[in-house]
């Protein structure tokens, strides 16, 4: 792997399900450099859990290549350079807190004391200290999103792959959850893969917004978020906050479904 290689590289990826079905997605090429944060923006059904997944190994492109770091996105799969996080925790509710972020430690085989230094500082990460001994169910909607996402670094991966994660929350929530991953972000300096469907909650975290169009899924505009790092709650307040917004809001409007967005 050269040190150079692109966090993520993606070459006239098209994907079709089922002959003569639905194209998902069609001739996306895209690179996103280590350390950046991005978004996948785009009308219910653009492909964004397509294009993410493609990225993440779970499925196969029809057509085109995914490349990670270099590699392949399988041998990036196996090497586990990815930490996923999906809208829903799916936690064990059998598990303790300590022991559901330990479980990929576990599987890997790392020894008991070691594993539990990693989970304790992971837990300090998302802010966690002292639920150690909790059961997914003796936590908020938000906390167990908190412990999904520890449990998702628990390998130190250098790619994250979030889809949709803060999208059953309440806004108060997501916004407070939005600020403590860009903390989390700047302290691991993973490069990140966002899904969302807010334009607020992309411009707040991104460093460029992929702007998709439906049927078949294609990349309409790469939008550039030049409000510096580190943001804040006051980010959501200024006036190149709003303007970013709006260019998003036009983009999608241009595109077909765009009124499904909110
Ligand atoms: N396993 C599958 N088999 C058949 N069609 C699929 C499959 N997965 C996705 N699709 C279709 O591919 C298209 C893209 O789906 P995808 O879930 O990637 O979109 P999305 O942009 O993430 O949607 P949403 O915003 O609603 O979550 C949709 O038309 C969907 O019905």
């Amino acid at each position: 792997m050269s040190a150079r290689a692109a966090a993520v590289s993606i070459h006239g990826v098209s994907k079709l399900f089922g002959k003569g079905g639905v194209t998902a997605l069609a001739d996306i090429d895209l690179e996103i450099q280590p350390g950046e944060f991005v978004s996948l923006i785009g009308p219910s059904g653009c492909g964004k859990s397509t294009l993410l997944r493609i990225i993440g190994d779970l499925i196969e492109p029809s057509r085109g290549e995914a490349w990670i770091g270099g590699k392949t996105a399988h041998q990036a799969r196996l090497d586990r350079d990815y930490g996923m996080v999906f809208q829903e925790a799916t936690l064990m509710d059998w598990r303790t807190v300590r022991k559901n972020v330990a479980l990929p430690l576990e599987m890997m085989g790392w020894a008991k004391a070691r594993r539990e230094e990693r989970v304790r500082e992971l837990l300090q990460l998302v802010e966690l200290t002292g639920f150690e001994g909790h059961h997914p169910w003796q936590l908020s909607g938000g906390m167990q999103q908190r412990v999904a996402i520890a449990r998702a670094l628990s390998f130190s991966p250098s790619l994250i792959l979030m889809d949709e994660p803060f999208g059953a929350l309440d806004e108060m929530t997501r916004d407070r959850l939005n600020l403590e991953l860009l903390r989390i972000w700047e302290a691991t300096r993973a490069t990140v893969v966002f899904v969302t469907h807010s334009i607020a909650e992309a411009v707040f975290l991104s460093s460029r917004i992929v702007v998709m169009s439906a049927r078949p899924g294609r990349i309409q505009r790469i939008v550039e978020v030049d409000l510096p790092y580190p943001r804040s709650n006051d980010t959501r307040e200024e006036p190149r906050f709003f303007e970013i917004a709006t260019e998003v809001r036009e983009l999608l409007r241009e595109s077909h479904d765009a009124r499904e967005i909110v």
